[in-house]
């Protein structure tokens, strides 16, 4: 089975005189690990934007999981993105006044099948912390006290949390170290590996590539 098919789609943004994307076709099977290289401004986070369905496409069909995203309205699209999509962004969105603990949570607040799916989620929380190498002592702290890099791995441990199909990642690697770095990549791999999770990742570190089975070159996929 595919979890992403896409036929044709294009999208640009306002005031642009071209478009920003322009892709014939794009299929991604379940389990697979997809690293999307591009460079900077190459349009990969327009991309993951409309993947997770917070762009709509002006043309074209994308099909998550068997279902049309363009024929969803705005709340039917967010429902499906809790339900089903981990994404971890550049600006990691968490919420500064909740905790370590409260953040990674949040998506089983807004989603019952994702809550079901993490079983006893305080459990589930602390082995997402542990594995993501998460100093104990800020699990209880406000996300606020921790480094950048710390919160890039809450952001993960977010994503993780009630085995979504589809994780979406935008460089979530770019403010760990060499060592971090690798322990997030397994980690990742891990978790895809026992819910059998589709992972897209976009970045332009050519150093990552080398960790998936399946690298597209942003420039070969898109033909504005
Ligand atoms: N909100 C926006 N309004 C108008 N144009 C935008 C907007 N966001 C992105 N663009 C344009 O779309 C193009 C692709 O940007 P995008 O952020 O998708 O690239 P990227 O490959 O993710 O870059 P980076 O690696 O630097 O994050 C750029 O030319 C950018 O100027």
């Amino acid at each position: 089975m595919n979890v992403i098919e896409l036929q044709n789609l294009h999208y640009r943004w306002q005031g642009q005189s071209r478009d920003t994307l322009a892709i014939a076709k794009l299929h991604v099977a379940q389990g697979e690990h997809l690293f999307i290289r591009g460079a900077s401004g190459s349009g990969k986070t327009t991309f993951l934007n409309l993947l997770a369905g917070i762009l709509r496409p002006a043309s074209g069909s994308l099909t998550i999981l068997g279902q049309a995203l363009q024929s969803m309205d705005n709340a039917a699209r967010d429902r499906f993105r809790a339900d089903h999509m981990g994404v971890i962004f550049q600006q990691f969105n968490l919420l500064p006044y909740l905790s370590v603990r409260e953040n990674v949570q949040l998506p089983c607040h807004f989603s019952k099948r994702r809550k079901q799916q993490a079983g006893d989620m305080q459990a589930t929380t602390n082995r997402l912390l542990e594995h993501l190498g998460l100093d104990r002592q800020l699990w209880e702290r406000p996300v606020t006290d921790l480094s950048v890099g710390q919160q890039q791995r809450v952001a993960v441990a977010r994503a993780l949390i009630g085995s979504p199909e589809l994780i979406i990642a935008d460089e979530p690697t770019s403010a760990l170290d060499t060592d971090t770095r690798d322990g997030f990549l397994n980690l990742l791999f891990q978790e895809a590996a026992v819910q059998g999770s589709t992972i897209v990742f976009v970045s332009h570190d050519p150093h990552i590539a080398s960790h998936f089975p399946r690298v597209v070159d942003l420039r070969e996929l898109n033909q504005p």
